[in-house]
This record gives C-alpha cells, structure tokens and sequence, in this order.
C-alpha cells in the first residue's frame, strides 16, 4: 500500500526530513565507510530539502552528508550555472548553505552533475550525455528517491500525454528527453527500471495547483500518468508527502 503523509508546513517539512533519516539509517547502519545513495528532483523540493536538513536544529546535526552519493533524476540540458539547472538551484539552495552552516566548515555529499561540455551540442551530444550519466549510476539500487509531482501528474522528466507516452517503456535508465512541454525543451531523466529498483521513493507535492491531479492518480488511478503508474508498480516503497492545498479532492484515501 502507498503511504500518505498530509500536513501542513511546518510539519510537512519535519515529515519528509525525518523519513530521509530513516532512509540515512537504514542505508549506513552506523558504517563510515557505507554510502547513502539519493536521488533528488529540482523545482520546490530544493527549498524543503534546506529548511529540513539544515535549517531544522535538531534534524541538521544527523544528516552524514559525507557519505552521500546524490544523483538527479532529472536535470535540463543547460550550463550547470544557468537559472534553469537543477545542479544549479541545489548548489545555491544547499550545497553552499550547508558550507558554512554551524558555525564550522562541513564536507558536503558527492554530487553527480551532467557533462556540461556536452549542453551546447546537437541531438547526439545530448544522447551522448544521457549515456554519460548513466555510465555514472551506482551499481546497487538507490537507497531513496525525492521525487517532486506536476499539475500534469509528470514526475522527474517523465510527462504525460501520447507524445512522451513511450518514455515509460524505456529499458535504458536515463533518457534524453526533447521538446519537453515544460521548458527548457532538452532534458534527462530517469526511466521506470531504476525507479522500481530502488529502495524507497517518495513524492513531495504541495499546493492547490495539484489537487486535480491528486484526484486523477488516488481516486482514478490514471496510470498513464507517470506519477500514478509509479504506484501501481511498487506500491509498498512509495510515500506521498502532501500538503492539504494538494489533497483536498482525494476521496478513496485517507492520509496518515
Ligand atoms: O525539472 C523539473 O521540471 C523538475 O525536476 C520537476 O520534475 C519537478 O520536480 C516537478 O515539476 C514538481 O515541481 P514543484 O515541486 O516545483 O511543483
């Protein structure tokens, strides 16, 4: 069963950093040595990332931000220091808070980024560089995915609608994605083969402009929508961390 977490912020943001520390624990299990192996989304969960793992005082001093391995499951094709570059928004929004955070130098995670030589290229480059990033994965499952949700029901690059449709058959874990209908148009993302994989994955989705789709992938169970079509699949590893601006049409489940 897919677990439901609703609450509103600031209990939302303690939620999703406490279920990350379980995450840490069951992954490392007190092993320095061990590697805690992540994969985030951009868009909000940057700042709900921050204000759980950093700014929280109690959360902050757990997190082994050394022995992470973070990956993205999705990135735009762009200079790693483009507006637009998930790298980019997590470097600004975590990475470099974290540097200083405490009053004392902290070593962060290991961060795998795109190849950025390869964003100003044509097609082949772009597939050459989802090839890269692939090359890159671990050779065990992830421990956690941080998945974000659209208004259209897409998780990490992976959209709705005829035109994307055959993304979800992918064998290849990461794929270069072109005229995406949210811009930039050029993309990589994760395919479902890793995401079932992997150990846990929890979608962070809050606000009003998600409430018709909570309706279209809880109640209806519209599984070509990526989001839904993740339930169905591995429905005993995924949470949901809702807001209730976001749950408010859902009828059939009841939160924890
Ligand atoms: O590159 C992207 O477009 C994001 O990674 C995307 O997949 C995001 O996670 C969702 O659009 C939800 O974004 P919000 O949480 O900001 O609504």
């Amino acid at each position: 069963m897919v677990h439901v977490y609703s609450s509103q912020r600031p209990e939302f943001v303690r939620r999703v950093g406490k279920y990350i520390l379980e995450a840490q624990e069951e992954a490392l299990k007190d092993d320095p040595k061990a590697h805690f192996i992540v994969g985030i989304s951009g868009g909000s969960l940057v700042k709900t990332l921050y204000e759980a793992l950093i700014q929280d005082q109690e959360f902050a001093p757990k997190v082994r931000w050394s022995q992470w391995q973070l990956y993205f499951v999705d990135e735009r094709i762009v200079p790693l220091d483009d507006p637009d570059s998930n790298y980019g928004a997590f470097k600004n929004g975590v990475l470099n808070p974290l540097a200083h955070s405490g009053g004392h130098l902290n070593l962060g995670p290991t961060v795998f980024a795109i190849n950025e030589s390869l964003v100003n290229g044509g097609p082949a480059e772009k597939d050459q560089l989802a090839k890269e990033y692939a090359d890159e994965l671990p050779s065990s499952p992830f421990d956690l995915l941080l998945l974000g949700c659209g208004p259209d029901g897409h998780t990490c690059s992976l959209f709705p609608g005829e035109k994307h449709r055959y993304l979800l058959d992918l064998k290849e874990p990461v794929a270069h994605v072109s005229e995406s209908p949210k811009p930039p148009s050029d993309r990589i993302t994760f395919t479902l083969p890793i995401i079932e994989q992997s150990n846990r994955v929890a979608f962070v989705a809050e606000g009003e402009s998600k409430k018709q789709i909570m309706h279209e992938i809880f109640d209806k169970h519209d599984t070509s929508l990526p989001t839904a079509k993740i339930n169905s699949l591995i429905p005993t590893k995924v949470s949901w961390f809702v807001d209730p601006g976001a749950w408010q049409l859902v009828q059939t489940v009841k939160p924890e």
